[in-house]
């Protein structure tokens, strides 16, 4: 049906619709202030590790009395002589699932819908592709806990480097004192068995979930070097939130630095988005799993 109006009552009507529109982006703008708002506010509820409960507390003891240098360099060797077991990224995002990390004071979501959030975090924003799929895989190296860890203190949680003195950054930095490292005369040191500013590549990060994937990943996918430092460094606070660790830092470590701290709202603050289906998602990811990785991988 067409309707023909004179040229005073079209001009009428655009200036309606002009007002509308006006009033509309007002709406929006103080909508988007009170969600920045509400953003902020809730912002201050992550990794309140003060009011966490006695499962993350006894979690991080455990974690910061057993990770020595005897048991990184242990856990590497293990590592690089263990059997591969061969499965999709898809495979690991499910067999995953099974996992409620006791480390996290945030979440008690499955990992899957974790993985999920981050991606669809990254990719409302407009991020590139390679970034949506490493908010997708981030965190499969827990996988670790099925395939022969100790318990979950030598997988989940935060990271920290070992072989020198315990960064006062690290979250509950009193309970090393249980870690015989804090006896020896090297490791105890600022710089312990590291030269100054020799790179992050070349210091022993506490050996966990983001250390494995690096080294799984590294060598078995077409993902930019950001994404990797993405991996491998995201659970490394004390650095990329707190700024520990300037004097083992290299070149390379600076640009590494941003691309982690980019990354870390999507991983972190996603946790209270609304849950995702992993069925109606699944097309849409399997398409950028096939860009940037082989259809199987060893694990
Ligand atoms: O509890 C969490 C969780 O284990 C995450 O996967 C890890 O990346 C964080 O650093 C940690 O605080
Ligand atoms: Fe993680
Ligand atoms: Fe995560």
């Amino acid at each position: 049906m067409h309707y023909y109006l004179t040229t005073n009552a079209s001009r009428a009507l655009d200036e309606i619709s002009d007002n509308i529109d006006h009033v509309n982006v007002l709406r929006g703008n103080l909508w988007n202030e009170e969600s920045k708002f509400d953003q902020e506010k809730d912002k201050a509820h992550f990794r309140d590790y003060d009011a966490a409960c006695d499962r993350v507390k006894n979690f991080y003891k455990e974690q910061h009395e057993k990770q020595t240098v005897e048991f990184n360099i242990k856990a590497r060797a293990a590592f690089n002589s263990k059997q591969q077991i061969r499965m999709s990224i898809w495979e690991a995002m499910e067999m995953l699932d099974t996992l409620i990390d006791e480390s996290d004071p945030d979440t008690d979501l499955s990992q899957i819908e974790h993985l999920l959030q981050t991606a669809e975090a990254i990719r409302r924003d407009g991020k590139p592709e390679w970034m949506q799929v490493t908010g997708l895989v981030h965190d499969l190296g827990k996988l670790l806990f099925l395939f022969g860890s100790q318990g979950q203190w030598d997988v989940v949680g935060d990271t920290f480097v070992v072989g020198c003195k315990f960064s006062d950054k690290i979250i509950y930095p009193h309970t090393f004192e249980g870690n015989p490292d804090c006896q020896d005369p090297i490791y105890s040191t600022e710089h312990g068995i590291y030269e100054h500013h020799c790179g992050l590549d070349n210091v022993m990060l506490s050996w966990g979930h983001d250390e494995y994937l690096y080294h799984v990943l590294k060598n078995q996918s077409s993902l930019p070097d950001d994404a990797l430092a993405m991996i491998r460094y995201h659970s490394f606070y004390p650095w990329h939130r707190e700024g520990a660790y300037a004097h083992l830092m290299n070149e390379k470590d600076h640009k590494y630095l941003e691309a982690v701290r980019a990354f870390n709202p999507y991983d972190l603050y996603s946790k209270s988005d609304d849950s995702c289906d992993p069925a109606k998602l699944r097309p849409y990811y399997e398409k950028l799993i096939a860009k940037f990785f082989p259809p199987v991988l060893d694990w």
